[in-house]
């Protein structure tokens, strides 16, 4: 029977999962009906079968995948000691670096392997901490290499690297630039960029250079922005990307892998845009004919390198079932670190962030919000969690559906929230709201209490707007950066200190939390491994009461586990009333203990 699982499910789990399917999660947790907790305890037992045969999968696959990879000899050592030159980037590429970026002196641990791997033709999956300058490895590499050709020998382009946001592209766009400037030509030739823009005709002016130029070196696109560029372009190889010779997945597990778990994306079957892009180009690339013979061209196959987080069961997965890379010729990076990590463990929030969390009421008192008991382990593994994980994201959805989560800038309007929370930060502030709210609004709202602020856009480069230690403030600047959330999950801001984030929203799931702890960074823009200098960087949550309920509280708190359990720091130094903390935990135990579950345990 567990055989029969790549295959299609037995039917005793087909019928769970149409059972599954039934379960609507708003209403699964208000506990009164019993016959709603039959069909969750139901699932739970199925759950539990379905993640045993799973994980056996999975352990399998991980024993084979790891001895499958050979064992590479690199053209470049990464022990060296050396510029960015001994590792295979190009002289002149070295020259420009050192005069637009005098700061990027010599190649971080992680620089040195990702180079020497790339550089020795192999393909890359690498596993580093955040801010330990893998993107830029990608852009000096991709500049380094020579210009791949077509079959009939004119320029192709040579590289593509996907990214997960449009702000995210636009900061590659930023950095690639301003070294091109010291390099003669048209900039557009080495580069070009697709990403969605607040203004259509700048998209258009994007897609509009591709047309007319000769096709770029290096491609920067996030996936959806490609699809419809491939789609608008009219043919196959309407933009010319079958000769590719590297492609890059920056933050790959945010392409291609939900935040969801396994059962979750086994549920939702539709493909993820970045998927649809590789398959796109596999297909391209072997499709290609000799204009005048008819008959196949064969094409070596590109190398890939994949920048991740976590090494996730799912993403092993992935990878496996695609015919996307050679595994004889991959090579990890990283992989140490992954061999003691527990399969699929989220990444850590950086151990120098304090973590603060405020409950704001109605009539305007500010609490902390009770810490959590946070070494219990156990509750990582709880079931009634694991059906918070798959379904948290559908009920805040429905809730706001509903219209019961108001717009965060109308709740903080009252009571003078925000000022009452920077008074317990010192310097600057970027401060966050999620999707459903606008900047504008925030910003009007916070200028009426008499801060000076700007809000984020694709146009202007943020990566120095903030300056340590500063406080003398004004519209020249500010003191605050308002941003969407997602906008800025995977920039770097140097120097920045202070994360405040209003409402429940602004924390998504454990990967987005851990990313915005990896967002500060000091002068540098990198990480200093092991370095507690300086003081601890501040990421503060304010969540307003009346939508701060049990389940929202239960989601922070996995939240926080799954990212290293850091201990909440109290803010306002008023503890959070009106709490029971023995009803909070009865709520979700009352479900998981019912005897239905130990029946079919
Ligand atoms: N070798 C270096 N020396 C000094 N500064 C560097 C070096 N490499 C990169 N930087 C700077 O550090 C910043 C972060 O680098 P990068 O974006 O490549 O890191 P990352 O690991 O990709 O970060 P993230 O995890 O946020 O994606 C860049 O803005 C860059 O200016």
């Amino acid at each position: 029977m567990l055989k029969n699982i790549q295959g299609g499910y037995p039917l005793f789990i087909r019928q769970r999962l149409s059972l599954y399917r039934q379960i609507h999660t708003p209403r699964l947790y208000d506990g009164s009906s019993s016959r709603r907790k039959e069909k969750l305890t139901g699932f739970l037992a199925f759950k539990k079968i379905i993640t045993s045969v799973l994980d056996n999968e999975v352990e399998k696959r991980k024993h084979t995948w790891k001895s499958r990879l050979p064992d590479l000899q690199l053209k470049y050592d990464p022990r060296e000691i050396g510029g960015f030159d001994t590792f295979g980037v190009s002289p002149l590429v070295v020259q420009a670096l050192n005069q637009t970026f005098p700061e990027v002196k010599d190649p971080t641990e992680t620089q040195k392997k990702i180079l020497s791997v790339l550089g020795s033709g192999f393909s890359v999956i690498a596993k580093e901490t955040q801010g330990s300058g893998k993107s830029f490895s990608a852009l000096l590499h991709a500049l380094s290499r020579p210009r791949a050709l077509t079959y009939l020998g004119k320029p192709a382009t040579t590289t593509l690297i996907l990214v997960k946001t449009s702000s995210l592209a636009r900061q590659y766009e930023l950095q690639l630039l301003r070294i091109l400037d010291r390099f003669d030509g048209e900039t557009a030739k080495v580069a070009q960029f697709l990403y969605r823009c607040n203004d259509k005709t700048e998209e258009k002016a994007q897609l509009e250079k591709w047309k007319t130029l000769e096709p770029p070196h290096i491609i920067v696109a996030t996936p959806q922005r490609l699809l419809d560029a491939i789609l608008e372009s009219g043919s196959p190889n309407g933009l010319g990307l079958s000769d590719l010779r590297l492609i890059i997945c920056d933050d790959a597990e945010f392409l291609f892998v939900d935040g969801a778990t396994s059962m979750a994306k086994k549920k939702n079957k539709k493909k993820k845009p970045a998927e649809s892009v590789m398959n796109y180009l596999l297909e391209l690339r072997d499709s290609e004919r000799d204009p005048k013979l008819g008959t196949p061209i064969r094409k070596q196959s590109a190398q890939m390198a994949f920048f991740i987080d976590t090494m996730s069961s799912e993403f092993i997965q992935m990878l496996q079932k695609r015919n996307w890379v050679n595994w004889e010729n991959l090579k990890m990076v990283g992989v140490s670190a992954m061999s003691h990590e527990k399969d699929g463990k989220e990444l850590l929030l950086p151990s120098n962030v304090k973590v603060s969390a405020v409950i704001a009421s109605e009539s305007g008192d500010l609490e902390d919000l009770t810490p959590f008991d946070l070494d219990n382990s156990e509750e990582l593994h709880s079931d009634i969690g694991y059906l918070m994980d798959l379904n948290y994201k559908k009920h805040r959805v429905y809730l706001k559906s509903q219209s019961r989560g108001d717009q965060e800038a109308t709740r903080f309007a009252k009571n003078e929230l925000l000022p009452r929370i920077m008074e317990n930060l010192s310097g600057q502030v970027l401060l966050l709201h999620d999707e459903s709210e606008s900047s504008i609004k925030v910003q009007k709202q916070i200028e009426a209490e008499g801060f000076y602020s700007k809000i984020f856009n694709l146009h202007d480069d943020f990566s120095n707007f903030f300056h340590p230690g500063f406080q003398d403030f004004s519209p020249e600047n500010p003191h605050v950066l308002i941003s969407n959330v997602q906008n800025v999950i995977g920039l770097t801001f140097k120097n920045l200190q202070n994360i405040v984030c209003l409402g429940v929203d602004t924390f998504i799931d454990p990967r987005s939390l851990a990313m915005l702890g990896g967002r500060f960074r000091p002068a540098s823009g990198l990480v200093k491994l092991h370095s507690n200098n300086g003081s601890a960087p501040n990421l503060v949550f304010v969540f307003p009461k009346s939508d701060f309920g049990y389940i929202e509280r239960k989601a922070f708190e996995r939240s926080l586990l799954k990212i290293g359990g850091p201990v909440l720091v109290p803010l306002t130094k008023t503890p959070e009333t009106g709490f029971d903390k023995s009803d909070y935990k009865d709520f979700f135990d009352d479900i998981e203990d019912t005897e239905a579950i130990h029946e079919v345990y």
